[in-house]
Order: C-alpha cells, then structure tokens, then sequence
C-alpha cells in the first residue's frame, strides 16, 4: 500500500498532539469516574489513533467490546454497572464516535428482537458499539502488523453487518498486505492460520508516564546506591558513557572518536580481586514457562530431590506451588503470592509452542510484575525491580508517525506486540486474579504493560532446560542489568538462586590477570565473548539494541576489513 493511502483510522489528516494529549487526559479521567463505559473506551482509542498509537487504540476498543459482552448478557460479572454507564446516552441521535464509516446505515440489521425498548436500545448500543470496535480493532492491528488478528476481528464484524463499508475495505487492505507479505499473487487465496501475528509498536516512556524517574538525579542515584550497598558493598551505580549504537555495520570502526550517551553503569569504588564475588543478588522477578516444573516458585532456583533432608515448603493453601526453602516461602508471601494463592492463573501460557517461548517468559513475567504490585499496593511501574531499568526507549518524537496505513511499521518502532500476549493474556490473568480490570485501568491499562515489557526484553536473562535446551525460566535481577557489555569483560556470571557477578581470573583479551581497580567500570557479557567479532555483534545486538561498539570489536573489525571499512554480512552458523 503506498504512504498516499488515505487515514482510514480518523476523519482527520494528521490533527496537532497537544489538544489530542489533552483529551486523552480528560477521557482517561472520565474513565476513572466512570470505568463501565464503553463510550468512552471508545472515545479514548479514537484519539489514540490519531495520536499514532494503534495498538492502545486496539486495547481500549478491545476492553470496550468486553463491555458490550457485558450489556448484553445479565449473568456477566458487570452488566449491571456497564448498563449503568450507558444511561444518558441514546441511540437516536447515537454518541458521536459511532457515527462512522458507514455504521448508522447499518443501524437496522443490528435491532435485537422487536423494536426498541429500554432494554433493546441499550443492546443496539451495544451491538452499534461492537461493530465500530470490530472496525478500530481490525485497523489498529493491521498497523501494528498483526495480521492474523486484524484479519479475525473484521470477519467477526462483517458476520454483524456483511456490507459495512468500513470493514470491506479493511479488509481490502488486511488481504492487500498479507498477499505482499506472504508473497502471494493479486488472486491467490488466504490462509489465516499462516498470516503473520506478531508485529512492533511505540517503545517510548508514554508522555502521560508519570512514574518514569529521573534515573539521573542525586535521589535516583542514592536510592540505587543504598539498595545495591548490601549485594555488593565494593560496588556503586553511576552514570557512564557509552557510544550510540547503530543498526548495523558502519564505517566507523578506525575511528578514533564515536559518538556518546550517558547511561547508568556499576563501578566499583574498592579494588576488586581476580576471582572475588562482585554481586549477590536476589529477585522474585521471575517465570518458569513449564508447567509443574521442578523449580522454586519465588527463585527460579531448581528445587532439591523431594527426600527426606530436603528444605522445600509448599504453600499450605495452594499445595501445588513450591519454593526451595522457608526464606523463598516467606519472601514470596509478603511480596506477591497471595495476590494469586489458589486463583487458577499457574497454568495460563504454560508449556508454549517453540515459536511463543520468549513471549510466554515476558508475559509471565509481566504477570509476576501484576502479582507483586497487587500484594504491595502499589503501581506495577513503581515496583522497585522494574521502576530503575531503562527500557531501550526511542524519543517520543521519533516515533510519532501520520496515521496512514504502511505495509510496515515503522523502523523506529522497536517493541515487539501481539494482540494475545499483550492484551489479551494479560487482562484474562487480571481477572483469575479477581482483579476488575475496568476499576482499576490506572494501574493495568495497556500502556503500562507495555512499559513493562520494554523493561523486561534486553533486561531479562533466561536459563535453558537441561533436558532439551528450551529456554524455560527467565528473571530480571535490576542491579545485575545495570552493569554495561563488553566484549572484553572483567566479570563472569551465573544464576542459580542468586545472581552471581564475578571478576575473573583472567581477561579474554591477551590472558592478561583478572580484577577490577577501584573507579573502573564493571563489564559484564552479553553474548559468548569466544565468538568472532561479527558473530557477537550479531548476537548481542537484541540485548544492546545495536551493533557492539565496545574497544575489542572496533579493533577486531578494523582489523579485518581494513581501517574505516564496512563489515560484510556473515550469519552465525
Ligand atoms: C542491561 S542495560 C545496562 C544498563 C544501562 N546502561 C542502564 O542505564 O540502565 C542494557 C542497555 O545498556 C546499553 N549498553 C550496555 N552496554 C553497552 C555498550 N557496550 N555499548 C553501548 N550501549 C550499551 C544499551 O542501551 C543496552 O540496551
């Protein structure tokens, strides 16, 4: 499709952000007084659209649809509060925001048995306002590039109202992509099953996060400073300098200066010897993604053999779930378990297709994220384990884009997105956890978990099964993460029940002795340091977010293709 298309998304061409911003405050704030009403939902992924968000304008419509479920049938959880909601409004004239692409012509084949009483107007309230969130759901997915998704909720649309003009030619589009994209020809038949689901969208600190601290300022720093003085007394978080990195191979390897940005770093403040414990962490950030899996529910750690002398404890209330001794039993208590003790949750995105592994890992890690916050009161994004990690976030104005269908998103668009594991799962798992996912939209809105998932991917490290190497438990441990790559590392790590940092013995550069002197920064590894210079750069850049610029590579590369010259492609065997 070329950039010419039209905004299929908005009645407007590229309207400015400020008074968009303003009303997305005024919405979600209605939203607060009013959490049943799908209106507003409604109203919000409108202006998310045009603010060039599709995928939270695909979270509100989706929320929206689960209110006009909720309308619908007496027997759901909220259908007296979502029937609530819709008094005041009418279906003649119909609120503003369902009043498009067409939707009101179809008005009659959308009345429910016979005429329209109360009951009935609220229903073709309903049913108007399913198939407009049919309409924004199957758009924003495709611009996120969810195809299999998009393609599925227009067909749900069009089984409501067959001729919605709206909904054909998204469809036109969704079948115009999708043909491109699997290489098909103008004639060639769709199998949905083989359209591709998972696209990329915005990865950016959200203009209305107010949680995200000035990871700069004296009281960042001496918060961080304090935590991390008992795992690692030798050792202080500070700001470093790192180059800027790139996408790829560039041609300034030779050069003797390359551009910087500050980030945090560990240094240590004492000399450190060859071979000495550097850091001792421990999180109950983590995920197993197998199912009745022999490891510590709080630790990841594997758990003894069930014999006698073993120190496990299960849960009295769950038996099921198990931690390798008291301390983990207790920590988990006070932290998160109860928010999911004996709640039918430990079962959801267990055992995943190979394709869905590292998604599962995120989600349930995002989903450990929600128990803990749940258990402790407090905002997901102001649990101490994620509120410091940087989430490899793009400037706001980078990503911001016209709303015009592409067949891609945009580069500048870095955080993976899946209409199941980052709507979908997340709010089914609120609501095992009794948690009523409209009440509480400030702390579970789907900003925020994309916000999470920023800071879980190139932060989370995972372990493989020894059994058939699956990645299979995954953890983020904040003070770990703050130590910065290099190829020629001056630290070795392990997890077992904690996260072990320690200097080596000897550097991989020249055999030369281990250690760290006091004020050098502590370089840890991010891919297999034993690898040629373009097979690490190609392993660490998911975890770098870019082509490795450290002094090894630069030398390494400059030397083999010549000072100030280009890289070829090799891929990893
Ligand atoms: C696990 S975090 C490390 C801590 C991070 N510097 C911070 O401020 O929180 C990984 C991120 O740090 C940056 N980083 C780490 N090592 C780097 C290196 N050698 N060169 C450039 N950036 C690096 C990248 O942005 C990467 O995505």
């Amino acid at each position: 499709m070329d950039s010419a298309s039209p905004s299929v998304l908005t009645d407007e061409k590229e309207p400015p952000r400020g008074p968009l911003l303003e009303r997305r405050q005024q919405l979600t704030e209605a939203l607060a007084e009013s959490p049943y009403d799908f209106i507003l939902y409604l109203e919000r992924a409108v202006v998310y659209s045009n603010l060039a968000y599709p995928d939270l304008a695909a979270g509100d419509a989706y929320r929206a649809l689960l209110l006009t479920d909720e309308v619908r049938d007496e027997s759901f959880e909220y259908h007296e509060q979502a029937l609530e909601a819709l008094q005041g409004y009418q279906t003649t004239p119909c609120p503003e925001v369902l009043n498009h692409g067409g939707l009101v012509q179809d008005l009659d084949r959308l009345v429910d048995g016979d005429g329209v009483d109360a009951a009935g107007s609220y229903n073709l309230l309903a049913n108007l306002a399913s198939v407009r969130c049919f309409q924004i759901l199957s758009i924003s997915l495709l611009l996120c590039g969810c195809l299999k998704s998009a393609l599925k909720f227009c067909e749900r649309g069009l089984h409501m109202v067959p001729h919605n003009k709206e909904l054909l030619e998204i469809r036109g589009y969704i079948e115009q992509v999708a043909r491109r994209r699997l290489r098909k020809q103008p004639d060639d038949p769709i199998d949905i099953n083989r359209l591709p689901d998972r696209g990329v969208v915005r990865r950016e600190v959200y203009p209305w996060n107010t949680h995200e601290p000035n990871r700069f300022s004296d009281e960042s720093l001496s918060f961080l400073n304090q935590q991390l003085s008992g795992m690692a007394p030798k050792c202080e978080v500070k700001v470093s300098s790192l180059p800027v990195l790139l996408d790829g191979a560039s041609n300034t390897d030779g050069y003797d200066i390359i551009p910087t940005c500050n980030q945090l770093g560990l240094f240590a403040k004492e000399d450190i010897g060859p071979g000495e414990v550097v850091l001792e962490e421990y999180s109950l950030l983590t995920a197993n993604s197998r199912h009745k899996e022999s490891t510590c529910d709080a630790c990841g750690t594997e758990l003894p053999p069930l014999q006698s002398g073993s120190k496990a404890v299960s849960c009295p209330e769950c038996y099921d779930t198990i931690f390798c001794d008291e301390f983990c039993f207790e920590k988990a208590q006070e932290q998160y378990h109860p928010a999911v003790c004996d709640k039918d949750v430990d079962s959801i995105a267990k055992d995943p297709e190979d394709q869905d592994i590292d998604q599962s890992l995120y989600l349930l890690l995002l989903a450990r994220l929600l128990a803990m916050s749940t258990q402790q009161e407090i905002h997901p994004l102001e649990v101490k384990e994620i509120k410091y990690i940087w989430g490899d976030f793009v400037s706001t104005n980078l990503n911001d884009v016209d709303g015009t269908i592409t067949d891609e998103p945009p580069p500048e668009w870095t955080l993976p997105f899946s209409f199941k594991y980052n709507v979908e799962i997340p709010l089914h798992i609120l609501e095992k956890m009794d948690i009523d996912i409209y009440a509480t939209l400030e702390q579970h809105d789907l900003w925020v978990f994309n916000t999470a998932y920023s800071k879980f991917r190139g932060t989370a490290s995972a372990r493989k099964n020894p059994r058939d190497g699956r990645p299979d438990v995954a953890a983020v441990h904040p003070f770990w993460c703050l130590a910065n790559h290099d190829c020629n590392p001056n630290v070795t790590w392990e997890w077992g029940g904690r996260m072990v940092l320690s200097a080596r013995e000897t550097r991989v550069l020249g055999g030369k002795p281990g250690g760290i002197k006091a004020g050098e920064e502590i370089l840890n590894h991010y891919c297999d340091v034993n690898l040629p210079v373009q097979q690490r750069r190609e392993w660490a850049q998911g975890s770098l977010g870019g082509w490795c610029m450290c002094q090894r590579c630069r030398d390494e590369a400059a030397a083999t293709n010549g000072v100030n010259g280009v890289n070829g492609h090799v891929t990893p065997e």
